[in-house]
């Protein structure tokens, strides 16, 4: 029955290589995405049960053989603010390290930072946002507070030789402040450019977000920070994220962050979803004969892996669309 099923998903699957859609008529859209996974740390941290350590191991593994090319692991934070991520040290140590492919961890302060790179962190992320009152439920400090923080990661991280990245999140509205301004969104992201950050993820953390209300953001942060440094973070609570990422592509964005099965949310902004599934963004970007290295059906096999040991549905649509036998 296994083997039907993995027959009928690859036949599946290869529809994709049939590019329905001529491209020319849609812009300029990059040649290869890298796609930053985002499940085993964005997916797993809104999880109410504690995941068991050798499950998130596994689920990184299996993503690393699917040819990810960056998996972000787990993240440095305080275990009493997200218990879920408590055991990032051991996730880190344990997971196979393959040639090629980077696993970042986030560290919003230096505890976490130290602590990351005594467990081998080759890159970090730091967080900040667009919102004063999400910034205090999420890091309990201001925004000002959070980039005092981030300096002297920024530091120690160049002294290490360590890259960081920087998430603005609440960049397409605010859970607590509702919408946001553009200017707002680039001057952020300005900042942590500026700061040292190789790579700006702009989070729609919500999902509220629309392609015009994308367009607009991007075109603000663009007059300020190159869109070769740019990320987009896309929740699907509206189902715009696929819609979202693509005007993205068109203005030349070409890193997206997605989570596999469309796992996530964050603990500090209520009725976020899940990430855009990384399945349906392969499927979409090898549509359009985007490269990206990923091979979809080890990928949607590390989305079932991760949904039995949930005990979930898949919210990826092609997983679905793709798993009806
Ligand atoms: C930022 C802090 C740590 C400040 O937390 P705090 O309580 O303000 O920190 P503090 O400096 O006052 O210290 C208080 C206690 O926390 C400890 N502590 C301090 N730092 C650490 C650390 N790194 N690791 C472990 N422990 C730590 C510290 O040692 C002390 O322990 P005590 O003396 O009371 O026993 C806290 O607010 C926190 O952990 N927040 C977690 C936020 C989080 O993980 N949010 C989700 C990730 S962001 C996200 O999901 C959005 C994103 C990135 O995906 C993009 C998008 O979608 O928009």
């Amino acid at each position: 029955m296994a083997s039907v099923r993995k027959a009928f998903r690859q036949r599946l699957v290869g529809l994709t290589s049939l590019r329905a859609v001529s491209t020319s008529s849609m812009g300029t859209l990059p040649k290869r995405v890298k796609i930053v996974e985002v499940g085993p740390r964005d997916g797993l941290q809104n999880e109410k049960s504690i995941v068991p350590t050798p499950v998130k191991i596994r689920l990184i593994d299996m993503l690393s053989e699917a040819g990810l090319p960056v998996i972000e692991a787990t993240s440095f934070v305080s275990p009493k603010w997200v218990p879920q991520m408590a055991d990032h040290s051991d996730v880190l140590k344990g997971i196979q390290k393959f040639p090629g492919i980077n696993y970042p961890v986030l560290t919003p302060n230096m505890k976490g930072f130290e602590e990351a790179v005594a467990a081998g962190a080759k890159e970090v992320s730091v967080f900040s946002a667009v919102s004063e009152l999400f910034t205090r439920k999420n890091a309990n400090c201001s925004i000002e507070e959070s980039f005092q923080r981030f300096a002297g990661v920024m530091q120690a991280a160049q002294a290490a030789s360590i890259s960081v990245r920087g998430y603005v999140s609440c960049a397409l509205g605010c859970p607590y402040e509702g919408k946001v301004s553009p200017a707002k969104v680039a001057e952020v992201a300005k900042k942590l450019y500026s700061m040292g950050c190789y790579e700006i993820s702009l989070g729609d953390t919500i999902g509220v977000g629309t392609p015009g209300l994308m367009k607009d953001m991007l075109t603000a942060v663009m007059h300020e920070v190159p869109v070769t440094a740019l990320a987009v973070h896309c929740h699907d609570t509206y189902g715009q994220a696929l819609a979202n990422t693509l005007v993205a592509l068109q203005m030349g964005v070409s890193v997206v962050d997605s989570s596999v099965a469309g796992l996530g949310g964050c603990p500090y902004a209520k009725g976020a979803s899940g990430n855009l599934a990384t399945e349906d963004l392969v499927y979409m970007l090898n549509g359009l004969g985007i490269h990206t290295g990923v091979n979809l059906q080890k990928l949607l096999e590390a989305g079932d892996f991760i949904c039995q040991a949930l005990n979930r549905k898949t919210s990826s649509k092609v997983a679905q669309a793709t798993c009806k036998l």
